[in-house]
């Protein structure tokens, strides 16, 4: 099963930002996404996410356009939580509320995250008080309760303190572990990559120059260019 991209185009005014002329992420993979500011990642997780037209191309998933209702199977974490304007457990129990779960099975749903993330203490607070960190967890259980099979990550630990760090990177793998979900995760973090990734995609100017397994990224027969990044610890 693979996530196909093709022909895939995005402009803004006259500017080509993403241009992906063929590209297969395989699924049940955690995959890498990595590459300098400004190189299209964000732009790419909006568009599989549904929440980015395309200027032109197409995305199959599962075989299935991405349009046929598919969507619903995936998610993105933004790298800035986007929160819903009510309390945290509100905003985990959304995704359950929607799907008609039952509010038993909410409540024991939404109880679990709260103690997996240590965010017990906060169940009753407004979403729009929650510090940075606070709300990345949030944003993070609230994805993980409708065990989503394709999981998109925008930079998820970005600004987030050591300890935080490694709670989110543990419930990310204990959640592969546990569903083995196909992960996309955009980071700038290479030790976060090589903890927690098993296949990359490098991107640079809106092309994907090179992608497939950590060995062969960080081997001699990666791109040129991918090496030069990597050695010089620019990425
Ligand atoms: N709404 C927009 N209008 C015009 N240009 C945009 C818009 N959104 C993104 N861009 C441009 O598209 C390019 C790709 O942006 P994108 O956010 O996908 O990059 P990125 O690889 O995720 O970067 P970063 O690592 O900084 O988060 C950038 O040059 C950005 O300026």
């Amino acid at each position: 099963m693979k996530l196909t991209i093709t022909s895939l185009i995005k402009k803004y005014q006259n500017r080509t930002v993403l241009n992906i002329p063929e590209l297969e992420l395989e699924e049940g993979y955690v995959w890498g996404i990595i590459g300098p500011n400004g190189s299209g990642k964000s732009t790419l997780m909006k568009i599989i996410a549904g929440l980015l037209e395309p200027s032109s191309g197409k995305i199959h998933y599962r075989d299935q356009k991405l349009k046929d209702g598919v969507q619903k199977d995936m998610t993105l974490v933004f790298q800035k939580p986007y929160l819903l304007r009510t309390s945290v457990f509100n905003n985990i129990a959304y995704p359950l509320q929607i799907r008609g779960y039952s509010e038993k099975e909410i409540r024991e749903r939404v109880h679990e995250l709260l103690e997996s993330f240590q965010i017990e203490a906060l169940r009753d607070q407004k979403a729009w008080t929650l510090s940075g960190g606070e709300g990345q967890k949030v944003a993070l259980a609230r994805a993980l309760i409708f065990k989503p099979r394709l999981l998109m990550l925008d930079e998820p630990t970005a600004n987030i303190d050591p300890s935080s760090i490694m709670l989110l990177e543990e419930r990310i793998q204990e959640y592969y572990q546990q569903e083995k979900p196909t992960i996309l995760m955009v980071t700038h973090n290479i030790q976060q990559t090589r903890r927690l990734c098993n296949r990359v995609a490098f991107m640079n100017e809106g092309e994907v120059l090179d992608s497939g397994d950590l060995r062969h990224l960080y081997g001699a027969e990666a791109h040129p260019l991918v090496r030069a990044f990597i050695q010089k610890g620019l990425i």
